[in-house]
């Protein structure tokens, strides 16, 4: 048994990762990872800031290595697995492959040895909030508790959460009040950006109190808006289905005379995916997305390049994130629980633009809108998000074995990895409108600058 634990720290330039791989013979191979191992973070040296993309932490753009934890199992384990009590939360907004998640927890957590997996319902409100009990996470056969994985066997077969989630709440000194009452562990913390804010408080709080607590996150959510790693899971599912939407507008404006399909697509404070969307569907003549700013009217605005579109076309189809225009419109300065702003709807308000724009103008056209809201993040997880997902969460059992508190179960530049979660909340991810993804996006639309 190691004892300790760290959150996963980086190890900036000059170093390289140490260890004894090179004298370690073939023959000695175990299948673990060495605490030494590291994955490096970024592999593109911009000769210049003005390269696209380019993402500079000094002027001279040098390059700076960063070196992050390797995920997967050690050799040596903190904990003894059959003392251990296992907790699983899911928070946040849904999103597909929550289900897969868990079930590969627990799975691994079996694996290991441990026999106290519980399930928090509710998000954090379920640590707090009367009347909502622990779910255990296997099955009782008379007098005794038998362990099993026959629960969550199959929850991968639908989307939704299998313990529920919830947004706001969050009172980090009762939640750990309630680690402590509970006595758990383990806590393994699925959600967004919010969620790891709050794995990040409880993380500390724990160590504030000396408790011996591993919070281990998996970053989940549709937006892909958390820094530094390739993707969450989920995102490619939405995209997939965003892009049904797209197909389904497009159909509809190609079959009516002068039609416009209007789809709005989520994403609260970034627009990957309405630009993923709108590239994989290849039918979106205007995408538009919240860190791009464009004028509506004018000669250069939306309604002009539409009233092009129908003339030189006869139809077009447009893509519009949920957050994008924001500045167009009036704002109430509500937030939701969590204290997200809540956006204004910017799909209606371009709805009721461009139907009065045509009768100004006294040409006809025939707006179908799509709003596909939630359907894009209630369905299972796709295969590719299910495959990240059953890596994510074996790794999060690993990480939390290995000793480590405070970090989160990633990707990075197509290695899997832990990053302390101080590194992912210090603010969104957002599209690189500078970068070469939004301007494949533009040359596939053929849109002109709105401005
Ligand atoms: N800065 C924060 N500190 C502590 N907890 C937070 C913080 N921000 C959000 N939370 C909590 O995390 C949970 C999920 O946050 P939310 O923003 O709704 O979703 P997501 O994690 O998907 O971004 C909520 O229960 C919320 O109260
Ligand atoms: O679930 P709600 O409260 O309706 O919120 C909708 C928001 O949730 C999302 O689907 C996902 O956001 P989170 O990752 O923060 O959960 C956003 O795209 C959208 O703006
Ligand atoms: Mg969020």
């Amino acid at each position: 048994m190691r004892h300790f634990l760290s959150n996963a720290i980086y190890y900036h330039s000059g170093r390289t990762p140490t260890g004894d791989e090179d004298s370690t013979p073939m023959d000695m191979w175990n299948g673990y990872v060495n605490n030494d191992d590291r994955a490096l973070m970024k592999v593109i040296k911009y000769s210049s800031p003005t390269s696209a993309g380019a993402e500079c932490i000094d002027p001279d753009c040098s390059w700076v290595e960063q070196w992050v934890h390797r995920a997967g199992p050690r050799k040596d384990i903190y904990y003894e697995p059959n003392e251990v009590k296992a907790a699983i939360v899911t928070c946040g907004g849904l999103c597909p492959g929550l289900n897969d998640v868990i079930r590969q927890v627990v799975f691994t957590l079996e694996t290991y040895g441990v026999k106290n997996i519980v399930g928090i319902p509710f998000g954090f409100r379920g640590f707090f909030e009367k009347g909502l009990k622990e779910m255990p996470l296997r099955f009782h056969f008379g007098n005794t508790i038998q362990l099993s994985r026959n629960l969550v066997e199959n929850i991968n077969l639908a989307g939704g959460s299998f313990l529920g989630v919830s947004r706001g709440g969050a009172k980090t000194s009762e939640i750990v009040d309630s680690i402590q009452a509970r006595r758990i562990d383990m806590l393994f913390v699925l959600g967004g950006n919010g969620t790891h804010a709050g794995a990040n408080a409880i993380h500390d709080e724990c160590r504030k109190r000396k408790l011996k607590v591993s919070v281990v996150a998996v970053p989940k959510t549709i937006d892909n808006d958390i820094p530094l790693m390739d993707k969450t899971f989920g995102f490619d599912t939405a995209v997939e289905e965003a892009q049904r939407a797209i197909n389904s507008a497009y159909i509809e404006a190609r079959s009516a005379y002068h039609g416009i399909g209007l789809v709005k697509l989520m994403g609260r404070s970034s627009g990957f995916i309405a630009m993923h969307a709108s590239l994989s569907s290849g039918q979106v003549d205007v995408c538009l997305i919240p860190e791009v700013s464009f004028a509506l009217d004018g000669e250069y605005g939306v309604l002009q390049h539409l009233e092009q579109l129908i003339k030189n076309k006869g139809f077009c189809v447009v893509c519009v994130a949920e957050a994008a225009g924001q500045e167009l419109l009036q704002n109430s300065g509500a937030t939701d629980a969590s204290g997200n702003t809540i956006l204004s709807d910017i799909g209606v308000h371009m709805q009721q633009k461009i139907k009065t724009h045509f009768k100004g103008i006294g040409v006809h056209a025939d707006i179908k809108y799509i709003d596909p809201t939630y359907m894009v993040r209630a369905c299972r997880a796709n295969a590719s998000d299910a495959i990240l997902c059953t890596v994510l969460g074996q790794n999060a059992v690993h990480g939390a074995f290995a000793g480590f508190s405070g970090i989160t179960s990633c990707i990075c530049n197509t290695h899997y990895v832990y990053l302390p979660v101080t590194q992912v909340i210090t603010a969104p991810k957002r599209v690189n409108h500078k970068g070469r993804m939004w301007h494949r996006c533009l040359t596939s639309t053929g849109q002109p600058d709105f401005r």
